[in-house]
C-alpha cells in the first residue's frame, strides 16, 4: 500500500504517518498497489468468501476487517484492534414512514457501534495501523490528537485507551458545542480533553498546527487510514442487500466530508472487483446552516465551480456544523470518478432546513428508530431528494443514522420544552412534543419514597388510586369480567 496525493499524484510509503502530501500539502488517500489481484477472483467467489467469513470465530475478522483485503491487507491479524465495531443493523422503515417518504427505505443504525457512532469504523482502522507500527517497533509512545464535534473524540479516546500505555490521546473540542453525553465519553476513556473557543473548524486548525510542528498522530479523517475503515459502511450495505445495488440510493449527511468520501470509495472498490455490478446512487445532505459542499455543487458547470468555506451557523446536526470540510478535495475527485464509472450522474447533493431535520428525527423515532439528529437530516434529505426528482419511488434507499439518538437528546429536550434557541430557526410542533406527567392523586395520604416504602393498606391504596388516575388520563375502558 502507499499514500497517494490527490494534488500532485505523488506516492509515499506507509512506514511513516502522513496526513498531507510532503510535496504539495494536498490531502492523501491510501492505495493498494496490487489491487489488480482482487480481480483474480470472480465477483461470485468474493461474495462467497465474504459471506462464509461471517461464520468465522476469529475476533480480528469479526468487525470491519471482515473486508480485510479491501481495508488494510498489510495489517497483520494480530495487530487488528477489534472493539465490536461494524455490522450495524439495517432496519426497514415501517409503512407510516415509507408512506411519508414515498418510497421503500431502511435506516442503517451506525449509532450501534461501540462509542455510539460511525467514527468507530475509521478509528478501528487508524488505531490498528498505529498498533501495527508500535508492534513492529517503528514508533513508540504515540500521542493521538483530534479535533471534534463530539463523535470523533469519543471514538479516538476509546480506541486509544485500548492501546494504552503505548498510545495516549488528547482531544480538542469547541467549547460549549459538544453535547454533555459526548463530552463524558473522552473524559471517561481517560483522554486529555481541551475545550477551545470557537467552532470545530478552529479546533481543526489547531490540531493541524500541532501535527505539523509536534510529534503527534492526527486522528481526524484527514488521516487516510480513517477513510479506509469507514469504507466498511458501503461493504456492509452491499452485503446486507445481497450485493444487489441496482436502483439503490445511499443517503449520507456531510460534515467534514470523510464519510461521503469513504462511502463512494467503498462502492467503487466493490464495483471494480466485480462484487457488485451496479453502483448505487449517492445523495449527500447538508443543513442550510452548514452547506459548503452543497453550495459548491449548485454550479452545474464543473469548470466554474469554486469552493468557498463558510462560517457554520448553529445546527441541531451538530456533528456536521462544519464550514470548511478537510475532505473537500477527496469529494471532488471521487464524485468525478464515481460518475465516470457509472456512466452518468450518480452522486447528488441536497440541502434541508433545521426544522426539517428536527421534525424528521422525532418522526423517525416515533416510528421505531433510534436516529440521531443526523439521522433526521438524512430522512429530511431523502424526502427533499424525492421532491426534487433526484430519487424515485421505484428505488430503495438506505439512510444513515450516524450516531445514537441519546448523544443528542438535549435537542429533543429543548424542542419538547419549547426552549429551542432562536438561532436554530425551529418552531416546535405540538403534535411532536412529549413530556412526562407527574402522577400523585390528590386523595392519597401517603406515597412511597426511597428508603421509606409503603406496606399493607397504605400501599394497596397507593397502587389503586395511582392506577385509576392513569386509566382516567388515558381514557382506558374497564376490562370485561
Ligand atoms: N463530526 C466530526 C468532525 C470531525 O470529523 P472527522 O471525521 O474529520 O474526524 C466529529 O465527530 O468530531
Amino acid at each position: 500500500m502507499s499514500y497517494h496525493c490527490l494534488g500532485c499524484s505523488e506516492t509515499f510509503g506507509i512506514e511513516q504517518l502522513l496526513y498531507t502530501c510532503p510535496a504539495c500539502g494536498e490531502v492523501l488517500l491510501l492505495q493498494d498497489l496490487e489491487k489488480n489481484r482482487l480481480k483474480g477472483l470472480s465477483g461470485e467467489t468474493w461474495r462467497d468468501i465474504l459471506d462464509y467469513r461471517r461464520m468465522l470465530k476469529i475476533p480480528a475478522l469479526k468487525g470491519i476487517y471482515r473486508f480485510h483485503e479491501f481495508i488494510g491487507p498489510v495489517i497483520p491479524l494480530d495487530a487488528i484492534v477489534y472493539l465490536g465495531e461494524g455490522h450495524t443493523p439495517i432496519v426497514e422503515a415501517n409503512a407510516t414512514l415509507q408512506e411519508a417518504a414515498g418510497m421503500r427505505f431502511f435506516y442503517k443504525n451506525d449509532g450501534q457501534n461501540p462509542s455510539a457512532s460511525f467514527k468507530d469504523r475509521g478509528m478501528a482502522s487508524a488505531l490498528s495501523y498505529i498498533h501495527y507500527l508500535v508492534k513492529s517497533g517503528r514508533v513508540e509512545n504515540i500521542l493521538a490528537v483530534c479535533a471534534s464535534t463530539g463523535d470523533t473524540s469519543a471514538a479516538a479516546a476509546l480506541y486509544a485507551s485500548y492501546l494504552q500505555p503505548s498510545v495516549k490521546s488528547a482531544v480538542l473540542l469547541p467549547h460549549g458545542k459538544v453535547t454533555p453525553q459526548q463530552l463524558s465519553q473522552p473524559l471517561g476513556s481517560g483522554a486529555s480533553v481541551f475545550e477551545i473557543p470557537g467552532l470545530f473548524d478552529d479546533c481543526m486548525k489547531v490540531v493541524e498546527a500541532l501535527s505539523e510542528k509536534y510529534n503527534v498522530a492526527l486522528l481526524n479523517s484527514k488521516n487516510a487510514w480513517r477513510i479506509l475503515g469507514q469504507e466498511s459502511y458501503s461493504y456492509e450495505v452491499a452485503q446486507d442487500l445481497e450485493y444487489e445495488m441496482k436502483n439503490k440510493v445511499v443517503v449520507v449527511p456531510i460534515g467534514n466530508a470523510g464519510n461521503i468520501t469513504a462511502v463512494m470509495a467503498g462502492f467503487l472498490k466493490f464495483f471494480e472487483a466485480g462484487i457488485i455490478t451496479d453502483l448505487p446512487k449517492i445523495v449527500g445532505v447538508q443543513s442550510e446552516h452548514a452547506n459548503p459542499v452543497y453550495s459548491y455543487y449548485l454550479e452545474p458547470d464543473a469548470k466554474k465551480r469554486r469552493f468557498e468555506p463558510m462560517t457554520a451557523k448553529p445546527s441541531v446536526a451538530q456533528a456536521a456544523m462544519i464550514g470548511n470540510p478537510v475532505s473537500m478535495p477527496r469529494v471532488i475527485s471521487l464524485v468525478n470518478q464515481y460518475n465516470q464509472r457509472a456512466g452518468k450522474q450518480m452522486v447528488f447533493f441536497t440541502c434541508v432546513t433545521e426544522q426539517e431535520i428536527m421534525d424528521c428525527q422525532l418522526v423517525a423515532n416515533r416510528n421505531g428508530h433510534i436516529a440521531c439528529t443526523h439521522g433526521g437530516e438524512t430522512l429530511a434529505g431523502l424526502i427533499r431528494a424525492r421532491k426534487e426528482g433526484l430519487v424515485h419511488s421505484d428505488e430503495t434507499a438506505i439512510i444513515d443514522s450516524t450516531a445514537h439518538a441519546l448523544k443528542f437528546s438535549g435537542f429533543q429536550e429543548m424542542y419538547f420544552e419549547d426552549r429551542m434557541p432562536a438561532e436554530y430557526g425551529i418552531t416546535p410542533k405540538k403534535e411532536l412534543q412529549n413530556a412526562p406527567v407527574f402522577m400523585r392523586p390528590e386523595g392519597l395520604k401517603e406515597v412511597p419514597a426511597p428508603g421509606a416504602p409503603l406496606s399493607g393498606e397504605a400501599f394497596r391504596e397507593f397502587v389503586r388510586q395511582t392506577a385509576d388516575a392513569i386509566a382516567e388520563k388515558l381514557t382506558l375502558s374497564l376490562r370485561e369480567k
